[in-house]
């Protein structure tokens, strides 16, 4: 875990937000066994006999957890006063699965298979968001979901904070991530080719935030790269 091997240090974030890392160190610690029982249900949900296929995932030597720290200050919520300016570009997240606290000021939105934008209640409970890896890993079953911050957006003049625990997938770098043969159903071809974590992150820094990346390794019904996907 990044945030463990900083012991003995003091963030200062912007406004004055002072944070002891002893303290970032716990609440990863926590948040990550919020995020294993959340992937354990999340297995169990699909009917698998080993419930711990996800959570062992992002518990192994070389995992790839990461905590990020947003702050949307007001002056961003008075800088659009219409629509709001947006604060976090609309995108997927690329691990397996993301927690999110904030400190329930409002602006995060999920976006709807039509596309559309509905604002997610703030609240200062944990939101869990699916990742592009766990879509591929359950061959789509869940599905990563699209998301956005616009600061401004709704009522009350409070800057968000947001600390996000991500949990990637990151086996050893040379095993890849597919569907989990299990989640394949009978006559049902694997809609995704594999891929290592490695090359996703380096694809995800390569491209642009609100890129569909995922479409770039669907295959089509019969289990061939999509003719119409990016190379
Ligand atoms: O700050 C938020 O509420 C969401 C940020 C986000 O989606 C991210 O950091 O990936
Ligand atoms: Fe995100």
């Amino acid at each position: 875990m990044r945030v463990q091997s900083l012991t003995n240090m003091s963030f200062v974030f912007p406004n004055q937000i002072f944070v002891e890392s002893y303290m970032l160190a716990e609440y990863m610690s926590r948040v990550q066994e919020v995020a294993l029982r959340v992937l354990e249900l999340m297995a169990e949900g699909l009917g698998m006999e080993d419930t711990n296929v996800f959570s062992r995932m992002v518990q192994r030597d070389g995992r790839d957890v990461l905590l990020r720290v947003n702050h949307y200050p007001l002056a961003m919520r008075h800088q659009a006063a219409a629509g709001g300016a947006v604060g976090f570009g609309e995108h997927t997240d690329p691990q397996i699965i993301s927690v999110l606290r904030s400190n329930s000021a409002s602006g995060l939105q999920i976006a709807l298979r039509d596309g559309s934008w509905v604002p997610v209640e703030p609240d200062p409970a944990s939101f869990v968001n699916v990742g592009d890896s766990m879509q591929v890993l359950t061959n789509g079953r869940y599905r990563s979901v699209r998301h956005r911050v616009v600061a401004g957006a709704g009522a009350g003049e409070r800057a968000r904070l947001s600390m996000i625990y991500f949990g990637a997938p990151a086996p050893a770098p040379s095993e890849r991530i597919a569907p989990v043969p299990e989640l394949i159903g009978d006559g049902e071809a694997s809609r995704y080719r594999s891929f290592t974590w490695r090359e996703y992150k380096a694809a995800a820094y390569r491209s642009r935030l609100a890129d569909r990346r995922l479409d770039g390794i669907q295959l089509d019904a019969q289990g061939s790269p999509d003719p119409d996907d990016e190379p």
